[in-house]
């Protein structure tokens, strides 16, 4: 997407040929911060501590990381060590596992010095890929805000509540979610945004609301239990969020909260749509509440809360009591009968193994 006339991607590949560089999120909206990735240690800190995130670009961030690594040695042993390494930064995005195992599938059989080579340019095929396929997923989900547009009085915009970050900040470009919402924008349909700031780390706040902004996207930033009220008031005619791992059943794992943005969109009958790459389903998962790791982040995150002093300097304020424990798991599942449909790639399906299997036939599961 463009950052002030000027195209950028989340993630791209050094001139070197050695090194990746990205957007350190963590700055955001307050600071635009580009950092070079340059080892594999950076690589996974980069993961680990959310500099980058969103289930894609995290797969993507994972190749170029192993791509970093094999430079400096290609044996067995360091293609281990890097997968090991990487596959330890973050349990629940799907992605990153697949694009670990997609880049061992690719370089293990070759000799150590056809490696690095190989890696690097995998890692590069991943980012255009993802790409491509948002690009899709946007097309396909902008039919569905047109329809919406249909229905609408006459310079009414289409009012579409998501949660989280799922844009172009997430993956390499265009975003899960967000790519039908830019489509529909880019289209010149009327189109709204409400953001929910996506407590504890507000990438609603910080990053959506960021995006949409720097593409004129109209929104508004909510606190995340507003939901359920401008559903009930008939202010929302459809959510689309993203997900980090969806199951071969059509169950959803997203950022914490999106369960209860679930359960208020079907008590309100507002469609709930999930937007997500084929790289996002675990087709060897059936069960999401039981089978999905959710990930337990530092209670820090709850306790303390960054953001910009009226004197401009960035700083992170206490907000509870140094005494109180907090509780931070970091993704809920949406079970799949919440689900209206799944915006993918390859177009729209309903939330089931034979919806998924419609569209993705090579992996239907039995
Ligand atoms: C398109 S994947 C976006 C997905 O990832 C986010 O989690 P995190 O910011 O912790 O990486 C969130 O669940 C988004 O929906």
């Amino acid at each position: 997407m463009k950052i002030d006339g000027t195209a950028y991607r989340s993630i791209w590949a050094g001139a070197d040929g050695r090194s990746a560089g990205i957007i350190d999120q963590t700055r955001l909206p307050h600071e635009f911060v580009t950092l070079e990735l340059s080892s594999l240690d950076e690589a996974a800190v980069a993961i680990r501590d959310m500099w980058v995130r969103g289930a894609p670009l995290i797969g993507a961030t994972a190749a170029y990381g192993m791509a970093i690594a094999l430079r400096e040695d290609a044996s067995d042993s360091a293609l281990k060590a890097g997968y090991d390494t990487l596959i330890a930064t973050r349990p629940t995005a799907i992605n990153l596992k697949w694009a670990l195992d997609a880049v061992m599938a690719r370089v293990a059989p070759l000799s150590p010095t056809e490696r690095a080579e190989a890696a690097w340019h995998f890692a590069a095929e991943v980012c255009d890929e993802d790409v491509a396929v948002n690009h899709a997923i946007g097309s396909h989900g902008l039919e569905l805000i047109r329809a919406l547009a249909a229905r609408k009085p006459a310079g009414e915009p289409v009012n579409i509540l998501t949660h989280c970050n799922a844009g172009w900040l997430a993956t390499v470009d265009w975003g899960t979610a967000t790519s039908p919402i830019y489509q529909a924008h880019d289209a010149g349909l009327k189109v709204h945004v409400y953001v929910d700031e996506t407590r504890p780390r507000n990438q609603g706040a910080s990053l959506t609301a960021w995006e949409l902004g720097r593409h004129g996207v109209p929104h508004t930033l909510i606190v995340d239990n507003a939901g359920g009220h401008l559903m009930q008031h008939g202010q929302v005619d459809m959510v689309i969020t993203g997900t980090d791992r969806t199951t071969a059943l059509g169950d959803v794992c997203n950022k914490i909260g999106t369960y209860l943005k679930a359960l208020a969109a079907q008590d309100n009958g507002v469609p709930f749509y999930v937007a997500l790459p084929s790289s996002t389903i675990d087709w060897t998962v059936r069960d999401g509440v039981r089978e999905i790791p959710i990930e337990e982040r530092d209670g820090a995150e709850v306790t303390w809360v960054h953001g910009r002093r009226p004197d401009g300097v960035v700083d992170k304020v206490l907000i509870a009591p140094p005494t109180s424990p907090a509780a931070n798991p970091a993704f809920d599942v949406t079970p799949a009968r919440l689900v209206t449909g799944l915006i993918t790639e390859r177009g729209v399906c309903s939330a089931s193994q034979a919806g998924l299997a419609s569209l993705f036939p090579e992996r239907a599961v039995a």
